[in-house]
């Protein structure tokens, strides 16, 4: 590999990884490692082949390799992890702890030791909770472990909101904040569709649908799909945070950070808006909130500190 180029590794091949993987080659952010288990090495060399034979016809020049061998991620200057396993019908994103925290900590390991120096981007649920094992088990300072929830919610958010006004996507701005979960927070104060707050165009009640509806928008692709979660707006959803650190952007996006008192919580990764560029989280923004919408991110916060807390 050119190691003048940018190195993304993206540790699990699954549905999310892939798809992640093809998002950063067509947007030539940098080479990609797609890394997954030994006995699923081919299928993962598999994976890795295919996109490498989309570039021709898509017109990119990144390389893309599949494997199993750490060694291969050597110096990355970004890691996503996505290993681990995704919930079915009828399951919550907790059901997954403890699976997954195994998987956090064994691929942690991993990525230290070959990229001491890289970002880490988590996705694999409960992602606030898995967020904070990853943080722990690397030793990395706060700014350089980061999750994703906010940009795929608010997502969801700004695609309904423009469905319900009949506009484009483009103008519909939002955040939700709090945990990746039933209780996150969309801050409707500061959501907006041209500049024109949503209060202004939209009923009480449709805002109280497209709320409800954001909350559970996992669970609502999970019972489409019968057989695992969402994994192209999730996707989308990292690789922009990716670009972001990777061409320091300084990028306001919602993301899921380590808080020191900021919002008035402690010990705790939680979904809050963030600026971010090369050196990571580069800081957090601290919305003012009103007492309603405070009562509702310390429920968010409780829900998500129940996970923290069982962690081992
Ligand atoms: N935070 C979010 O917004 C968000 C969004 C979508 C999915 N997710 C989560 O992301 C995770 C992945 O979802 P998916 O749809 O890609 O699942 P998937 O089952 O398609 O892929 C997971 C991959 O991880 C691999 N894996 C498992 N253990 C591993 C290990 N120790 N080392 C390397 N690879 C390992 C599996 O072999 C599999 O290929 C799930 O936990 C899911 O809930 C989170
Ligand atoms: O809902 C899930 O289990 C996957 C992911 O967290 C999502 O929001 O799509």
């Amino acid at each position: 590999m050119n190691m003048t180029r940018k190195k993304i590794s993206i540790i699990g091949a699954g549905f999310t990884g892939a798809t992640a993987a093809f998002i950063a080659a067509q947007k030539e952010l940098g080479d990609v490692v797609l890394v997954d288990m030994p006995q699923s090495e081919d299928p993962t060399k598999g994976k890795a082949l295919d996109i490498a034979e989309s570039a021709p016809v898509l017109g990119f020049d990144s390389k893309v390799i599949g494997t199993s061998n750490y060694e291969d991620t050597k110096d990355s200057d970004v890691v996503i992890i996505t290993a681990g396993i995704a919930r079915k019908p009828g399951m919550s994103r907790d059901d997954l702890v403890q699976t997954n925290q195994k998987v956090m900590k064994s691929v942690t390991e991993q990525i230290v030791k070959y990229s001491p120096n890289t970002i880490i981007l988590v996705l694999t649920n409960p992602v606030d909770a898995m967020t904070y094992t990853v943080y722990k088990a690397s030793g990395f300072p706060k700014e350089r472990v980061i999750g994703q929830s906010g940009v795929l919610d608010t997502a969801r958010f700004r695609t309904f909101v423009a469905e319900a006004l009949g506009l484009s996507v483009k103008d519909v701005t939002g955040f939700v904040l709090g945990g990746h979960g039933d209780t996150m927070v969309p801050l409707i104060r500061y959501s907006a569709a041209g500049g024109v707050p949503l209060e202004k165009l939209l009923s009480q009640d449709k805002i109280k649908e497209i709320v409800d509806r954001t909350r559970k928008g996992g669970a609502e692709i999970v019972n489409l799909l019968g057989n695992g979660s969402a994994y192209y707006a999730p996707s989308a959803a990292l690789i922009e945070m990716t670009e972001a650190i990777l061409k320091d952007q300084k990028r306001v996006l919602p993301s899921i950070a380590y808080l020191e008192g900021e919002y008035g919580y402690e010990d705790i990764y939680l979904g809050v808006p963030t600026v971010l560029g090369a050196n990571g989280i580069e800081s957090i923004i601290e919305l003012d909130l009103t007492d309603d919408e405070k009562q509702l991110l310390d429920e968010s916060v409780e829900s998500v500190k129940t996970v923290r807390d069982i962690l081992q």
